[in-house]
Formats: C-alpha cells, structure tokens, sequence
C-alpha cells in the first residue's frame, strides 16, 4: 500500500491546461484500450499523436472521442521518403516519429501500458479518497517552472507551491533556468534491464516519493520513455530515438541514447532537466529474454558510452539544437564507431534525423 502524499486530486472537470500547445505522442503495437482510464484528463482537447508500429496492415481501434492522428509504416515512409531510414521499426523508438510530425510547442509521450494511478489520501477522520492522478498536469507544472541544475537544491522544488529556497542558496541562482525535460517515474512494474528483471521477476516498485529534482548540470540520467514530456521548441531536435528495433544489433536503448544526447546539450545551452513526480501506473512487464537479447550488446556498450557522453564537449558557436546536435553526431562518429560500425550507421541517421526535422518544421531550423 503506498502512502499518501499531499497532492490534492483533480476534479474530473479539471481545465486542460496547455490544450492547444501540447501533444500526446503514443507508440503503439497493442490497442489503445488503456486511453480509457485517462478518459479524465485526455478527453479534453488535448490531440493525440499514435505512431503505430509493427505491420502497418493491422488496424488499431482508438477508442471514441479522441482528437487523434495516426501515422503507421507506411505514413512514415512516404511522408519522410528515403529519410525514413532514420526511423526505428518494430521498437518502441518508433515514437520519435510523433515528435517530429507535431507542430506544438510541448510534447508528453507515455507508453500504452501505463495508467493514471489511483492514490490513497487519508484525513483526519480517515476519510478514504480514491483519487486519479492527472500526471499530464504534474509535466506541465514542472516545464513551466524553472529548473535550477547550477546548484543542488536539497529541498528538492522550490518553485512548488509552499516550498521556496533554502537558506545558503545563492539569490543569484534563484531565477533559475528553463525547463526542457520533465522526467516522470512509475509505480508497479519498474523500468529495470533485463538481468534485472531476471534476478527480480516479482519486484514491484510501491515507493512514491512526493518529490520532483533538478538533475544537476554536467549529471547524465537513464532517461525512461514511459512517462516523459518536454519543450519541443528548447530542445524537440535532440530527442532522437536512435536506430534501434528490426535490422539493429541493440534495442531498448533508444531513450536512453536520447537522454543523453538531450542532457549534454541541455547543460551547453543552460536548460534544465527534471525527474520526479508525476507517477504512472506501469501494467506490464515486458519478456526479460525478448529484453536480454535486445539490450545484451548495450550493456557492456555503455560502459563505453556514458565515459563518452561525459566528456563531450560542444563548440560555443554551437548555439542552436540542431548544431549541438550535429557536433555530437561527429563525435559519436570519431570516438564511438571503434566499439562498433552500428555507431558510425547511427551517427548518419542522427543527420539524417536533423534533416528531416528540419525539413517538416523549418520554422525552427533557425
Ligand atoms: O516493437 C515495439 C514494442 C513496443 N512498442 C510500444 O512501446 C511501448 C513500450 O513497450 P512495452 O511496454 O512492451 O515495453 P517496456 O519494456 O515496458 O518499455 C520500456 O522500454 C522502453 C522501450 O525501449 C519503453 O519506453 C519503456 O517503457 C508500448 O507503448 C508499446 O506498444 C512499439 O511501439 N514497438
Ligand atoms: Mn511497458
């Protein structure tokens, strides 16, 4: 049973905030049953994005009511033509795809097995309250407050209603930085790899922590794609998924890679990346053995990996997304193509990607 926190529930009424400057990106090999249970939150105006993945014959049944597009294989590839190449397929890093055909400022991107989570909150007269949380509205909160990733604040917040700085906190610090990221957790099943998930097949995570941090600066983070949303305007262009899926030789590090890739550039250009609060409520646990034989080589990869990501170091006259992004690209091509030719292939795909993006949103290749 986890324990209350003091988040107050939203009315079913709730205004949508954001409604016409946010979109809902969901990767998708299932059915959109789960859309049922965000009913509350999600009817409202808010437009859903569905990157169907796997056979682009099958037909997904996206439940009445929602304000969706849907784009499957097919889509993608005459839409991107040769520059679908860049675009996962049969993974879940397929989900990019959404993120580059939406025309709004922010995006939250959420898997179809996750849930609005039920909470408990007790008062005094241990009156019981059931209560849906919204988490949309937990991602919106955090990206329209400043992050402070310059100096640790070790009261987590303190831009949440009721918290604030603490003493020693330097009053130059405090107007903070903009948000690009906020990074949600999730209840039940836990997002572990798979000789993880081996070792610990029943482990369920039932810690909520009423908390949301800033990840200091020059910190990397194992960024999860479950329960995400961020600013697609600071930072849309780096949130490239990679090539992972059918024909690769590694899956299931495709928010991982862009974690990384979208936390070097947020510390260059002074943005803020935060994990915390919201929670979802993760259902199911995918196949370990299905996960070992995707994950197997990037395991012992990263190790290799993040001493990169570490000491990247991007040019001052890279001063836009998409020249941070580049400059990395190279990097990867020069320093991580000696693991394996799969770095130098993915270093082409992340140009390819910036080509793309730029060509379906010229609006910000500038
Ligand atoms: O080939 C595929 C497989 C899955 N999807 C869609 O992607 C998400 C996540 O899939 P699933 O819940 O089965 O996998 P998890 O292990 O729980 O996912 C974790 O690993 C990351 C994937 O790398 C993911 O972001 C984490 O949550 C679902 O919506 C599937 O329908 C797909 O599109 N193609
Ligand atoms: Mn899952």
């Amino acid at each position: 049973m986890v324990e209350p926190a003091n988040t107050v529930g939203i009315p079913l009424n709730h205004t949508a905030l954001l409604k016409d400057e946010l979109d809902i990106v969901i990767p998708t090999i299932r059915n959109l049953d789960f859309l049922e249970m965000w009913r509350p939150f999600l009817l409202q105006p808010y437009h859903l994005i569905i990157v169907q993945d796997g056979d682009p014959s099958k037909t997904i049944a996206v439940p009445e009511g929602f304000d969706y597009e849907l784009y499957n294989r097919n889509d993608i590839n005459r839409i991107l033509g040769p520059k679908a190449s860049c675009i996962s397929f049969k993974d879940s890093a397929c989900r990019c795809f959404g993120y580059m055909v939406s025309k709004k400022k922010y995006i939250f991107t959420i898997d179809d097995d996750c849930f609005a989570w039920l909470q408990c909150r007790m008062e005094l007269l241990l009156r019981i309250h059931l209560e849906k949380l919204n988490a949309l509205e937990q991602h919106i909160k955090n990206l329209l407050c400043p992050s402070s990733p310059v100096f640790l604040h070790t009261l987590y917040d303190p831009y949440r209603e009721g918290a604030d700085f603490v003493r020693g906190y330097p009053f130059s610090l405090r107007e903070g930085v903009s948000t690009a990221v906020s990074h949600g957790l999730w209840l039940n099943i836990p997002d572990y790899d798979a000789p993880t998930q081996l070792v610990k097949p029943k482990e369920r995570n039932t810690r909520y922590v009423d908390a949301v941090m800033t990840i200091p600066k020059g910190t990397l983070f194992p960024m999860c794609g479950m329960n995400l949303a961020f600013d697609r305007d600071l930072i849309g262009p780096a949130m490239y998924f990679g090539l992972m899926g059918d024909g690769q030789p590694i899956g299931r590090y495709d928010d991982m890679w862009a974690g990384w890739c979208v936390k070097v550039i947020c510390d260059h250009l002074g943005l803020g990346v935060k994990t915390g609060l919201p929670y979802i409520y993760h259902s199911k646990a995918s196949n370990p053995f299905v996960n070992l034989k995707k994950e197997y080589k990037g395991i012992f990869w990263q190790e290799d990996i993040i001493p990169f990501f570490q000491s990247a170091k991007l040019s001052k006259e890279a001063v836009t997304v998409q020249q941070c992004y580049i400059e990395l690209s190279k990097m990867v091509k020069e320093k991580l193509s000696a693991i394996d030719p799969y770095f130098a292939k993915l270093a082409d795909a992340m140009v390819t990607w910036i080509e793309a993006w730029d060509e379906l949103n010229p609006a910000t290749k500038a």
